[in-house]
């Protein structure tokens, strides 16, 4: 056997994977004294991202709507050291925004972070999307990210003190996302105002930055989301493009050949914030393994998004 065949047999190896759990680039204490908001802190990616901060250091405030996410996230992230405060919240909401911030600043001051993670999303072809189903999007995922800048912003100002803003995004508000135009349009407005507020709010000392995570998965992850994950594994709809290829799974399509873990969107998300992003602002990173980039030589045959959902042609 050639090495070149023998390369064929194993294949490249992907992308190394990272670190273990409870690893950090970060000294350990950089944000001791520090108080991080997370909203959607109490799943998923929130919840890692809120899970390293807490690592190093940090007070944290976990912000979304359903009381008993919230509680059992607050017990699991309260074990890694800092202290934790809970706050039930709808982010579309100004009153209880301020309310957040309220409470926050009673248990421990200030919040000198706030994580826009908090997000909403399900596949639905356009023509198909009530405007109930647009608002519900677009109001939590771009205004509900809003709203929450807007507080922290003014409440920094009036006190003359620095802070930094993470905005969780998508890499569709660059490519557009076709089945998801609610979703698409609003993290591109979320990326906007990455790249407005960062201007407007740098001479006071505030930072704002966006993260966009690639492919993650996760147990918290809607059944919607989830559905979508695995109708990529289903080769059904491109069966020429694949015909020479191994059983397909998750890994094999994104050209790390595995998946983000979300502890790695946690520490992008906790160097960004750090000391040593001081000079970083109006950036987002994505952590995606180039998924984002990636184009084959050879496109694959289209397949329209009312097939990909398993949906009959549109009749009005
Ligand atoms: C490209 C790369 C690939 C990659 C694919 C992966 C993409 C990754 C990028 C981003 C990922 C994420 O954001 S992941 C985050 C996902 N997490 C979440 O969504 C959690 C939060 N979600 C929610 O709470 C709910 O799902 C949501 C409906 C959005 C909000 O709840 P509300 O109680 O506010 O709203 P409801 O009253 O239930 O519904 C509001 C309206 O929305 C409609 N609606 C609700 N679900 C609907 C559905 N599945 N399909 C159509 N319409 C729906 C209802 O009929 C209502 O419209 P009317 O009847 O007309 O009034
Ligand atoms: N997972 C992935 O592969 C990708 C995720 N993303 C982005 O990452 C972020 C996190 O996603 P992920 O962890 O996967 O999703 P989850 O569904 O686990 O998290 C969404 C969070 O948002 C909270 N939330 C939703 N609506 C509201 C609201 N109106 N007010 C307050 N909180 C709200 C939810 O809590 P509750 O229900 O308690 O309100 C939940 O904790 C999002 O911004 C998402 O767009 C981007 C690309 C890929």
């Amino acid at each position: 056997m050639t090495d070149e065949n023998a390369r064929d047999c194993v294949g490249p190896p992907g992308l190394p994977g990272p670190p273990p759990v409870g690893a950090s680039a970060l000294p350990s204490g950089t944000y001791d004294g520090t108080v991080v908001l997370v909203t959607g802190g109490g799943t998923g990616l929130g919840r890692a991202i809120a899970a390293e901060f807490a690592r190093l250091g940090a007070d944290l405030v976990i912000a979304s709507r359903n009381a008993d996410r919230l509680k059992a996230a607050r017990d699991e992230l309260a074990a890694l050291g800092g202290r934790v405060t809970a706050a039930v919240c709808d982010i579309r909401d100004p009153r209880r925004v301020r309310e957040v911030f309220d409470t926050a600043g009673e248990a421990y001051g200030l919040p000198d972070v706030l994580v826009n993670n908090a997000a909403a999303n399900f596949p639905v072809p356009a023509e198909d999307m009530s405007p109930g189903a647009w608002s519900a999007v677009v109001d939590i995922t771009l205004t509900g990210t809003f709203l929450m800048t807007r507080e922290f912003g003014r409440r920094h100002l009036a006190a003359g003190t620095p802070g930094s803003i993470i905005d969780v995004g998508a890499s569709y508000a660059w490519t557009g996302g076709p089945g998801f135009a609610h979703s698409a349009a609003a993290k591109a407005g979320v990326k906007s105002l990455v790249e407005t507020l960062a201007v407007e709010w740098g001479p006071y000392g505030i930072q704002v930055n966006g993260l966009v995570p690639g492919l993650m998965p996760h147990g918290d992850m809607t059944a919607e989301i989830r559905g979508n994950l695995e109708r990529a594994e289903d080769t059904g709809g491109h069966r020429v493009h694949d015909q020479h290829r191994p059983p397909d799974d998750k890994a094999s399509r994104q050209p790390a050949l595995r998946v983000g873990l979300p502890r790695e969107l946690g520490w992008a998300a906790t160097f960004l914030a750090s000391p040593y992003a001081r000079f970083i602002t109006g950036h987002t990173l994505v952590v995606d393994g180039a998924n984002w980039q990636r184009r084959d030589l050879v496109s694959p045959p289209v397949v329209t998004v009312r097939e990909q959902l398993g949906r009959a042609a549109f009749e009005g």
